[in-house]
């Protein structure tokens, strides 16, 4: 069963009109085997529809979060309903810092997952351990119960990415090793198989984020269970049309 190699590019809350319209012009302009992987651009909300209008048509664009039900009264908050009318394919949720700085429980992003899925958007479904948790060796515990939460409320994992980001490794300039990626995500796609099922685990992609750049991102994409990445930093710097590259080596494996 082939999974399509997968690029996020996760901007974060970083760019001025000035700056985006430079990255989106380098993007444009780079050679990348295309129809061999997927790439999803997701800048902050405001720049979502200027992405989307001078973005290549071969990548997608995705939001950073939206809301966990229907829109209404919820200042400051963007729904799913929104994103799909303004024809963003594509939204990240339960990102580490959202988990974290603003304190979104497992249940929580479980429902967003859910909610987003059932209106019609891709997800990317971010998981992670902090370093607390790492060291004390309890990621896999970490890691199966945030996606527990998720496959508790979705049944249909077609439209559904799996990150593992090791917060621990994020914008740390501290990669998990190939050896540390590939151990998670074979851990996860054997969680995928007990709990959800076979197919599901075989499947569903399952991208690493965490530090990646053009230096390591080979090594890392040559791991059987790494099906890509979600890419802070780097995403943001012509490096990262060397990372999309690394689906390469995926051909040759
Ligand atoms: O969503 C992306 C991750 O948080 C990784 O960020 P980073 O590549 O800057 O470490």
């Amino acid at each position: 069963m082939t999974r399509k190699f997968f690029v996020g590019g996760n901007w974060k809350c970083n760019g001025t009109t000035e700056e985006v319209k430079k990255i989106v012009s380098t993007l444009n302009e780079g050679q990348v085997p295309s129809p061999d992987v997927v790439v999803v651009i997701s800048p902050p909300f405001i720049y979502l529809p200027l992405v989307k209008s001078s973005l290549r048509p071969d990548f997608h664009v995705a939001a950073q979060n939206c809301w966990v039900k229907k829109g209404g009264a919820f200042t400051g908050e963007v729904s799913a309903e929104m994103l799909v009318n303004l024809g963003i394919p594509w939204v990240i949720l339960g990102h580490s810092e959202r988990r974290l700085i603003l304190n979104e429980s497992n249940e929580f992003v479980g429902d967003k997952v859910a909610y987003a899925l059932s209106q019609g958007l891709k997800v990317i479904a971010c998981v992670g351990e902090t370093l607390e948790q790492h060291e004390s060796g309890s990621t896999m515990e970490v890691v199966a119960a945030q996606t527990k939460a998720i496959a508790e409320r979705v049944k249909d994992w077609t439209n559904l990415v799996l990150a593992y980001e090791p917060v621990w490794a994020i914008g740390t300039g501290k990669v998990a090793t190939p050896a540390q990626a590939q151990e998670v995500h074979s851990e996860l796609r054997k969680w995928l198989k007990e709990s959800t099922s076979p197919e599901v685990a075989a499947t569903t992609r399952i991208i690493y984020g965490g530090s990646v750049n053009a230096a390591n991102s080979k090594e890392l994409a040559a791991q059987p269970d790494v099906d890509g990445f979600l890419v802070g930093g780097a995403s943001l710097k012509p490096e990262f049309i060397e990372i999309i590259k690394s689906a390469e080596v995926k051909k040759n494996a």
